[in-house]
């Protein structure tokens, strides 16, 4: 058991969210040779996992995975929360921060599909299964012929669903799968040119409480600096759109030879109109980079853009 200076970690129940709880507490383990057992992780239920009936979209409303979570953290009740970047609001509660990001994995989206080779190959009228509005959009752009459905679920229900035929295809993070252990079932990875991620794809980050010199020290060594330059600049373009839940976003960022380089693509969620654009500049201007992406996508579009379907 956990002794009385034990390191809590808190965490969704799910398969992916303790994959990510465990490979934190693997890392911690490692760079500062303590024992596993003086961490324990700690399962807590989010409103994010207990709807299941509904399309999160609609359900609305920010930190459907995180709030349980933070009140805990802010309680003292567990010393660090591991997520999924991707799933991060772009404001924390106060007294919380993001304080180290692990190394990206890979950001690309998977095809997985039992009846064509890629998204390209399915045949007209084919049925894709999707809950996230970015993928639905970034779908019906491409191909405008194929018909999206609403799918949720984890992954073995999704492949059940596949099975069954409810959906010919569908797509899934890369980097959850990898976690899982789930590469064997994927079909195809996504260009990122074409078929750009969310905002956070693929980042597992920690957040503890801000100015905690205790947890700052334990997670410090975990924090991969090019993955933190991204993700600032990611969350920052996120931020500057103010994007609700029901706005398809795309957003990656990249650091190679000391240079940030970033694309960022707004749609409306039938697919038909899309603003993207493609910024550089140095890693130390990582948020004020994705401000301005923001920015410029927001005057692209103009006002009616995020009214029209809202
Ligand atoms: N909202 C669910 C979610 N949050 C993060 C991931 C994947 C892992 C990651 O992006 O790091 C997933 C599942 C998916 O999109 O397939």
């Amino acid at each position: 058991m956990a002794g009385q200076d034990a390191i809590r970690i808190g965490t969704r129940g799910s398969p992916l969210a303790l994959a990510q709880a465990h490979e934190v507490r693997d890392r911690l383990v490692a760079a500062h040779g303590m024992s596993a057992d003086r961490i324990e992780i700690v399962v807590i239920s989010t409103a994010g996992d207990r709807i299941q009936d509904r399309p999160l979209a609609e359900v609305g409303g920010k930190g459907l995975f995180t709030q349980e979570i933070e009140e805990q953290l802010r309680d003292g009740r567990i010393d660090l929360a591991v997520h999924s970047s991707k799933d991060m609001p772009t404001v924390l509660p106060d007294g919380l921060a993001l304080t180290a990001f692990l190394e990206r994995e890979d950001p690309r989206d998977a095809f997985i599909s039992q009846k064509a080779k890629s998204l390209r190959d399915l045949r007209r009228g084919a049925v894709v299964g999707s809950s996230s509005l970015r993928r639905q959009a970034l779908i019906r752009r491409l191909r405008p012929d194929i018909e999206v459905v609403q799918f949720r679920g984890n992954v073995q229900t999704r492949l059940r669903k596949l099975a069954e035929g409810v959906a010919d295809a569908t797509l899934l993070a890369n980097a959850g799968l990898r976690r899982l252990g789930k590469t064997d079932i994927i079909t195809d990875l996504m260009d990122t040119g074409f078929f750009p991620p969310a905002p956070g794809q693929g980042a597992i980050c920690i957040e503890g409480r801000a100015g905690d010199p205790r947890t700052d020290a334990l997670v410090e060594p975990l924090n991969h600096e090019a993955t933190a330059t991204a993700l600032a600049c990611e969350r920052a373009f996120l931020a500057e759109l103010d994007g609700s839940c029901r706005t398809p976003i795309a957003g990656l960022a990249t650091v190679a030879d000391g240079a940030l380089a970033f694309r960022g693509m707004i749609l409306t969620p039938d697919g038909t109109q899309a603003h993207e654009t493609a910024l550089e500049g140095a890693p130390g201007d990582a948020a004020a980079l994705g401000r301005e992406a923001g920015r410029k996508l927001r005057q692209a579009a103009g006002d009616g853009f995020f009214s029209s379907w809202q």
